[in-house]
């Protein structure tokens, strides 16, 4: 309609932001294994994708567990959050591990935000350990374990999405 403002994506809506490298992701992803380590063993890494796939590939190589799985849930839409689609479940073989409730077995994403996507996930293995490396805090009560929490008005930025480019500086006419 005219005159409406356009809607804001989760993203704009956001206002600060928290760039994340590759070194400062792996550095994090290590930190969290090390609380893990306290927690476990786990029979397998569940990786929520697609942004799960990086630290659980992290985190299972620091812990030792070979079987890794995915469910695969998609929702933002680049950064618009919309109704959450399950386009991959988890793994017959990998619920009989976790003896059908996700006991034993680790559940890792890169963040929990509103807490949708991992509510979801918990309900799927509720006995799971979930790990994060990041967690904002409506999404924090869902989490077992994780290592640097941002407010909610922060949207962070993952290596993988990102790429060095110019940046004009602070004070006009300066370049
Ligand atoms: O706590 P929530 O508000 O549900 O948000 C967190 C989820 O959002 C992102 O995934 P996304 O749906 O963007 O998909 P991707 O992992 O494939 O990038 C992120 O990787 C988490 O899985
Ligand atoms: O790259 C991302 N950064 C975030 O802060 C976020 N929250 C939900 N989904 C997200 N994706
Ligand atoms: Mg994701």
């Amino acid at each position: 309609m005219a005159g409406e403002a356009p809607e804001l994506s989760a993203q704009e809506r956001a206002g600060r932001a928290f760039p994340v490298s590759w070194d400062q992701f792996h550095r994090d992803c290590r930190a969290l294994t090390w609380r893990l380590n306290e927690v476990g063993p786990f029979h397998a890494v569940i990786a929520i994708t697609r942004g799960g796939l990086v630290p659980a590939a992290i985190v299972a190589r620091e812990l030792g567990v070979r079987v890794i799985d995915t469910v695969c849930i998609a929702s933002y839409d680049h950064d618009k959050q919309g109704e959450l689609q399950v386009l991959k479940g988890i793994s017959e073989q990998a619920m009989k591990l976790g003896g059908g409730t996700g006991k034993g077995l680790l559940i890792v994403d890169d963040l929990v935000d509103t807490g949708k996507t991992g509510r979801m996930v918990r309900k799927m293995l509720p006995d799971a350990h979930f790990a994060t490396v990041y967690a904002k805090p409506m999404g924090r009560p869902l989490v077992d374990t994780f290592i640097t929490e941002v407010s909610q008005d922060t949207w962070i930025f993952f290596p993988w999405d990102t790429a060095l480019s110019y940046h004009p500086p602070l004070r006009d006419g300066a370049a």
